[in-house]
């Protein structure tokens, strides 16, 4: 059975990432792509649906793990009657084939190990065929091959390689493992302690390139590197996720395949890096972008594969049993077929951000900009699914009103500050249509509050964001009605549901029920420091804090009562969530964030 999601802490490439547990286990590993197989697929089933075990021969927990300083290399250490040993993990940035190197290492004492290598291409379907060679192994089947590179001898049983040996302290054993499709050669493995420190400089350098002043620091360094480790460096791509089918209802069927690149998302990922410095990143999404999107704009999806493509079937992989039952288990999102309008805002407002901070300048990003206005223009006032996706009728939702509306503004702005052209006028008229219409339909003047949609009773985490894009002021008395109606209907102990799945007559189309959002209680952070109840915010952010794994790392959503993770994980919205309110509560602004939370008033209560 797989561990707790909060039990996985992340290695990764910049193109794949593993989920090791606190035993030792490695449990998900798609290779070579974050979207590619799995061929360590435990997560969503049991250890015959492939893993890889490297810990004391007794199987216990770990005593204490941490990432090495700013990187991505895991060290997990036990403390036995034996002695102590670490096992150090680590996917070294590459330009060829992927390796995964493990490294273990005596401390004190003699300590008895063991390993456990079940391989599994296919998602955990396919037993690939195992032959030895000298002290090493080489994995066959189909597209696949894999070669596991050891100091100790490896026995072959029942498809698996194992291998029991001792470490005394000062003493070092090496695993390698790298793979590439079948047809191709053998590549040469890495030599794994050089293999180590080439994956720590290149995390020490890349984390040199941050700008932040402000506090949590420790914190907001860890979410920016898990960032970074979700984005896929040959294309610029940002998955949402390292994971697919981690349940947001334990046992239930909502359970989705995050492996994908979402505007949404990734727009909300380039803030974040924006504002902390990090200008190629954004820059290499610009780049995705305009390949991705490229064609007619009413083609434009909500998501792409990571590197740009269109079509992202959905089907079920019925022959894994999901997280502790929860099924199905699927891959590819048929989330990539909706019409979610405010993903024309994010997208537009994520390319002024990127001309703002003087990010090299591209034509072709206007060109892309003037189509998506075009589409825009003819279908702003049409139903849409909303920013949660729901699967249920299309409706007139609030926040996806609100996001035409700032890529409109964002528009005006392109011609009346970086001198662009454009039917500005057209654009204005239909900036303050948008606004006029949304402050009508979508606003409960009864109970002072916006709404999910128009002439809906339920209430929208969504709506904390009106503010931030601009949309009113923080001062104004119904963007303060709207934090204090969300904040009172959509608290769960202490953190927030992204909606009320139960309201308007199930709003989502969706059995079941789920967890509270990471992001959106971020969200709630800025809205409550933004109305100026400072002391409040903080405190929620510590709240928060408090809910990251031991690693640092945040899933998608909580069982706020449990304080189990659930969701894909680790989850870029929710580490954006982190960074963007340490950054708002700190009061670093870059001065391209025009709306961002500034309180309107003092928070007199931040003594
Ligand atoms: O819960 C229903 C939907 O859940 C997923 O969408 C969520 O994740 C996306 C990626 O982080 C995010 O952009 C979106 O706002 C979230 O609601 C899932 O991908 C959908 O298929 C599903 O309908």
């Amino acid at each position: 059975m797989a561990s707790r999601i909060e039990d996985y802490g992340m290695i990764g490439d910049l193109r794949t990432a593993a989920l090791v547990d606190a035993h030792g286990s490695i449990d998900w590993l798609c290779l070579p792509r974050f979207d590619s197989p799995a061929c360590f697929a435990a997560l969503l089933g049991d250890e015959e649906h492939g893993s890889w075990r490297l810990g004391p021969a007794t199987g216990e927990r770990c005593t204490r793990r941490r990432y090495r300083g700013d990187t991505l290399i895991l060290e997990t250490e036990w403390d036995t009657p034996d002695g102590s040993v670490r096992v150090s993990d680590a996917m070294p940035p590459r330009d060829g084939a992927a390796d995964l190197v493990r490294v273990v290492e005596g401390l004190t004492g003699s300590v008895p190990m063991r390993t456990v290598m079940r391989l599994r291409f296919g998602y955990g379907r396919v037993e690939p065929w195992l032959r030895r060679r000298g002290t090493d192994l080489a994995a066959i089947a189909g597209p696949d091959a894999a070669w596991l590179d050891a100091d100790v001898p490896l026995t072959l049983q029942d498809g698996a390689a194992s291998a029991d040996f001792t470490v005394a302290a000062g003493e070092r054993v090496a695993f390698t493992l790298i793979h590439e499709l079948s047809h191709l050669d053998r590549p040469r493995p890495p030599d794994p302690q050089r293999a180590l420190a080439h994956t720590e400089a290149f995390w020490n350098d890349w984390i040199g390139g941050l700008r932040y002043e402000g506090e949590w620091d420790d914190a907001v360094r860890r979410s920016l590197i898990t960032l970074k480790a979700l984005a896929y460096e040959p294309t610029g791509g940002i998955a949402a996720a390292a994971t697919t089918s981690l349940p947001e209802d334990l046992g239930g069927v909502r359970n989705w395949d995050y492996r994908f690149c979402w505007l949404r998302d990734a727009a909300f990922v380039l803030q974040s890096l924006l504002g902390t410095g990090f200008m190629d990143e954004a820059a290499a999404w610009r780049q995705w972008l305009l390949r991705a999107a490229a064609g007619d704009p009413a083609e434009l999806q909500i998501m792409y594969g990571l590197d740009g493509r269109h079509w992202l079937p959905e089907h079920d992989l019925h022959w894994l049993p999901g997280y502790e039952g929860s099924a199905p288990v699927r891959v590819g999102n048929a989330a990539s077929g909706q019409f979610q309008l405010d993903v024309w805002g994010e997208t537009l407002d994520a390319l002024h951000l990127a001309r703002a901070a003087e990010i090299e300048p591209d034509e072709s990003a206007w060109d892309l900009q003037l189509a998506l206005l075009r589409f825009l223009e003819r279908h702003w006032a049409d139903p849409d699914d909303g920013l949660w996706e729901i699967r249920g009728a299309r409706r007139h939702f609030v926040h996806s009103k609100v996001m035409a509306w700032a890529a409109f503004d964002r528009a005006v702005q392109a011609v009346e500050r970086f001198g662009l052209s454009g039917p500005v006028e057209r654009w204005r008229e239909l900036r303050d249509r948008v606004h006029a219409e949304v402050c009508e339909r979508g606003f409960d003047a009864d109970r002072g509050t916006f709404t999910q949609f128009y002439g809906s009773k339920g209430l929208d985490a969504a709506l904390l964001l009106l503010p931030q894009v601009g949309f009113l002021p923080w001062d104004d008395p119904r963007v303060v009605g709207t934090v204090e109606a969300v904040q009172e209907e959509l608290t769960r102990d202490g953190f927030l549901l992204r909606y009320d799945v139960t309201a308007d007559g199930g709003v989502d189309g969706l059995p079941g029920d789920e967890g509270v959002f990471v992001a959106c209680t971020f969200w709630l952070v800025d809205a409550l420091q933004g109305i100026g109840r400072g002391r409040e915010a903080r405190e929620l952010f510590e709240r928060l804090l408090g809910v990251r794994n031991d690693l640092g790392l945040l899933s998608e959503e909580l069982d706020p009562v449990t304080g189990r993770h659930l969701g894909n994980t680790p989850q870029a919205y929710s580490h954006v969530g982190l960074v963007n309110a340490a950054r708002h509560l700190s009061g670093a602004h870059p001065a391209e964030e025009p709306h961002a939370v500034r309180p309107a008033r003092e928070t007199d209560e931040r003594e």
